[in-house]
């Protein structure tokens, strides 16, 4: 249940299932109408009547089916439409077996106790929503009815959650089969209310057929490869993670990063640091370590001797020069020694903002996992050209930057986005607001590095690391700071692996 559809691929498990089905779309439609009122029925039973939105589509034509089951049970029903559906569509049919007397729209007056059924535009909204269709859903806004989406608020655009005009804020969404990105993408996760997924008889095999590529991040995706160490490993097996340290003034970002590389198990940590903060940095460590780098043989050596597993350079560690040239050594050590694996954040990634394509380059040829871990204005830093396609999604966005940067993508927010150089991307849903805090990114890079440390795969590895992160988060809640998050690892990871304690 966790695939994510684009209205694409929903259209063609549609159509999959009317063929395999032999009755056309038309059952899907009747079982979708039902749905909706099955949920209208257990959540809005009090309601004094419903208000049926219907629009031109096959949408407008679930909204007849609901009108028609509601008014069959004897409820007060109105409806409301402004165009027919098309002769011959499933919508049409829909609507010629509804006997209630359709309403203009525009002269659409909420009733008070009355819910709203939205039923005006769902995968097939094609442009912005105005005229009639916009003043109904400010009607119903205004008033304050309870109000039920039928698959999505209207409006609100299936592939990436953006509005398209004007919308309206539903308190229950039900959606077909499986969800699709503007479900789970801000702002239409926040315009949905809450969504349910409702059953319309398409069979699960035809998501063989059409294999979708993004997952909504639950530990389904990745909890099988959560590393569990050996009983006779030792700390260096358990992966060591190497953090680059700022400059005295800026040394508690990767002090952070390290502390999440340590509670989410890798065996040994380091922090690199420069000769000025060596001692601000050991006054803070205990059991991490600490290694003067400040110059590109300092760091080339300490490779060599050490075999980090995985570095995070980033976190307080300033925009220059340094940052692109230890970002080039960490991907291409010297020639024997094997590339260990590096989470990018922060600085580092405003470091290559005038030269991404030199990052790019050296990810491309490396054999270590690159992750890059932005947010927005960092995303927009490195790819300028996608952050300003106002066409693209956020999800679209992070996959066509994956594939540019030849990394792993991370695009951090409410609604992050995990996307893999080979197409395939997560959506993660469960982020308390309470993660928007300073340091908390740091300690996410941290955690990511500890587990590319431990040998997890790069894609996996980013979507544990968020997930984990996001749970931690939730499970301090209000007065969280990034000091915290490591601390709950311990719980976390416990629940997560089945494991006592
Ligand atoms: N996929 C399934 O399993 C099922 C889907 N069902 C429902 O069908 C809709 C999708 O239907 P579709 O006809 O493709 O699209 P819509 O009804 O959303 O809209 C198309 C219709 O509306 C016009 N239009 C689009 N945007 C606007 C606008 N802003 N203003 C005015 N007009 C607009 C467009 O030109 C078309 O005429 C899906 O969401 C489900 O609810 C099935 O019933 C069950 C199975
Ligand atoms: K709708």
């Amino acid at each position: 249940m966790h695939e994510i559809l684009s209205p694409q691929e929903m259209g063609e498990a549609d159509r999959l299932a009317a063929e395999a089905g032999g009755a056309g779309s038309y059952p899907l439609m009747l079982n979708a109408g039902a749905a909706v009122v099955a949920e209208l029925l257990t959540r809005f039973a009090d309601a004094a009547g419903y208000d049926v939105l219907c629009g031109p589509g096959n949408n407008g034509g679930d909204g007849y089916v609901i009108a028609r089951l509601l008014h069959e049970r004897g409820l007060a029903v109105r409806l409301w439409r402004q165009e027919v559906p098309p002769a011959g569509t499933d919508g049409a049919r829909a609507a010629d077996e509804c006997p209630l007397e359709a309403r203009p729209l525009d002269r659409f007056a909420p009733e008070p106790g009355w819910a709203v059924v939205d039923a005006l535009f769902g995968a097939g909204l094609s442009k912005p929503v105005e005229g009639p269709y916009a003043e109904a859903l400010e009607k119903a806004a205004t008033a304050k009815a309870p109000v039920i989406a039928v698959d999505l608020p209207s409006g609100v655009a299936g592939d990436s959650g953006r509005v398209l005009g004007t919308t309206l804020t539903a308190d229950l969404t039900v959606t077909f089969f499986r969800k699709k990105p503007g479900h789970l993408l801000f702002p239409g996760r926040k315009l949905c209310g809450e969504t349910v997924v409702a059953d319309v008889g398409i069979p699960a095999a035809v998501l063989q057929t059409i294999r979708p590529t993004c997952r909504e991040n639950t530990p389904a995706l990745w909890q099988t490869l959560l590393p569990r160490p050996e009983r006779d490993t030792h700390k260096y097996k358990r992966g060591h993670v190497a953090v680059f340290s700022g400059p005295p003034t800026a040394t508690g970002a990767a002090r952070l990063a390290a502390r999440g590389a340590a509670r989410i198990g890798a065996g040994a940590v380091t922090v690199l640091s420069p000769a000025a903060a060596l001692a601000v940095n050991a006054m803070h460590l205990t059991a991490i370590m600490l290694h003067r780098v400040e110059e590109e043989a300092e760091l080339a050596a300490f490779i060599e001797r050490r075999h980090p597993a995985a570095f995070v350079i980033g976190p307080g560690f300033g925009v220059g020069a340094t940052a692109r040239l230890f970002t080039e050594i960490v991907l291409h050590p010297a020639s024997g020694t094997a590339a260990a694996h590096l989470v990018l954040d922060a600085d580092a990634v405003t470091a290559f903002a005038e030269v991404p394509d030199r990052l790019f380059a050296a990810a491309g040829v490396s054999r270590a996992t690159l992750v890059l871990t932005p947010h927005e204005g960092e995303f927009a830093r490195l790819f300028p050209d996608l952050a300003e396609d106002a066409l693209l999604s956020k999800l679209e966005r992070a996959r066509q930057a994956a594939v540019r940067a030849h990394a792993v993508l991370v695009l951090k927010g409410a609604d992050t986005v995990i996307a893999a150089p080979d197409g395939r991307a997560a959506i993660n849903t469960d982020a308390t607001p309470y993660l928007a805090t300073a340091g908390s990114g740091d300690v996410l890079a941290g955690m990511i590095a500890g587990l590319l440390g431990q040998g997890m795969p790069g894609f996996e590895a980013a979507c544990a690391a968020v997930h984990l992160h996001a749970e931690a988060g939730r499970r301090v809640g209000p007065g969280l700071i990034a000091e915290d998050l490591p601390e709950r690892l311990p719980e976390v990871l416990c629940a997560c692996l089945g494991e006592e304690k």
